[in-house]
């Protein structure tokens, strides 16, 4: 091919994944011309209203329609996503053809004071829009009350120092570090002032596909394939063919309160799951090496079915 269109969101987060995936590009294929157009999705409308409950904004798919109708019109080559907003199941006629190396998985808490997830005070009210962080937060402080934000990061930053109530919110580690933070002395410095930042790594199962950059094309484009499985990165397309797996078998395209670690081992691949039930019962936890991808899904799903 002798030139390529990338389709993406506008957020800034969106931006800086399809200039990943434009470098990935170009050092692969140096003489190829690449393009990108950038769409409004559905999610992106409702992002101010606030008042809007995840369920009743239609979980999943929200931010990535408008990008797959695109891919199946032929406006555009390839649509960029991150992995983590895609709904369980491919819509027909697409793939996920490629993945980029899986930037870290971790959920960070950040906050106004430096406080870890442990010693926050009594009762403090905390903001984020995933029933999974919520459910995990409370299954470990069961005081600690949640309220449910919307919207991209930036604007969940700027909340959290407007709202005097709120002492911290949950974020992916990967947004922050892809929009240019170094958390690394776990602080973070923004427009909108100065917080603290805990990793959560050791407190709460991360997302399914939490961190990586998904590369979709259309099934019936062999020569867009060919490219962009020449930007595959190999490991971390292996990681999340068992996290989508685990997905699919719990049929779980919407909020499901589930969350996942994979990791690659010389021979096999391990996983631990965690998944949310009603309200008041106790999560349930599941813990599995196979030889394969499709192979750890399945136990680690059997053991969760089990309990
Ligand atoms: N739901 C929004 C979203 N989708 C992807 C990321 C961050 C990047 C990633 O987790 O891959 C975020 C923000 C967040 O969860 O803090």
């Amino acid at each position: 091919m002798k030139s390529i269109i990338l389709g993406t969101r506008a957020s800034a987060l969106a931006v800086a994944q399809v200039e990943l995936t434009t470098k990935a590009l170009a050092a692969a294929f140096p003489a190829m011309q690449i393009e990108r157009r950038e769409f409004v999705t559905r999610g992106d409308k409702k992002l101010d209203l606030s008042l809007l409950r995840a369920n009743e904004a239609g979980g999943k798919g929200l931010f990535t329609k408008e990008l797959e109708d695109a891919l199946l019109n032929g406006s555009i080559d390839v649509a960029v996503h991150s992995l983590k907003d895609l709904p369980g199941h491919n819509p027909p006629g697409l793939d996920i053809t490629a993945v980029l190396e899986r930037a870290p998985t971790a959920d960070v808490l950040i906050t106004k004071q430096p406080q870890t997830l442990l010693d926050l005070p009594q009762g403090v009210l905390l903001g984020t829009s995933s029933v999974r962080r919520a459910r995990q937060l409370q299954w470990r402080r069961p005081d600690v009350r949640v309220e449910e934000w919307r919207g991209n990061v930036q604007t969940r930053l700027r909340k959290l120092a407007e709202r005097d109530d709120v002492t911290g919110i949950i974020l992916a580690q990967a947004g922050l570090e892809r929009l240019g933070h170094d958390l690394s002395a776990g602080r973070l410095e923004t427009e909108h002032g100065k917080f603290y930042v805990t990793s959560l790594a050791e407190d709460l199962l991360p997302a399914i596909g939490q961190g990586a950059i998904a590369l979709q094309s259309r099934a019936d484009r062999a020569e867009v394939a060919a490219v962009l499985q020449k930007i595959d990165h190999r490991e971390t397309h292996l990681a999340i063919r068992a996290e989508r797996e685990l997905q699919r078998l719990l049929a779980g395209d919407c909020a499901l309160p589930v969350g996942v670690r994979t990791k690659l081992l010389p021979g096999g691949i391990a996983m631990r799951a965690i998944l949310f039930g009603p309200p008041d019962a106790p999560p349930k936890q599941a813990e599995a090496e196979a030889a394969t991808p499709e192979a750890v899904a399945a136990e680690v799903f059997a053991q969760l079915e089990q309990h």
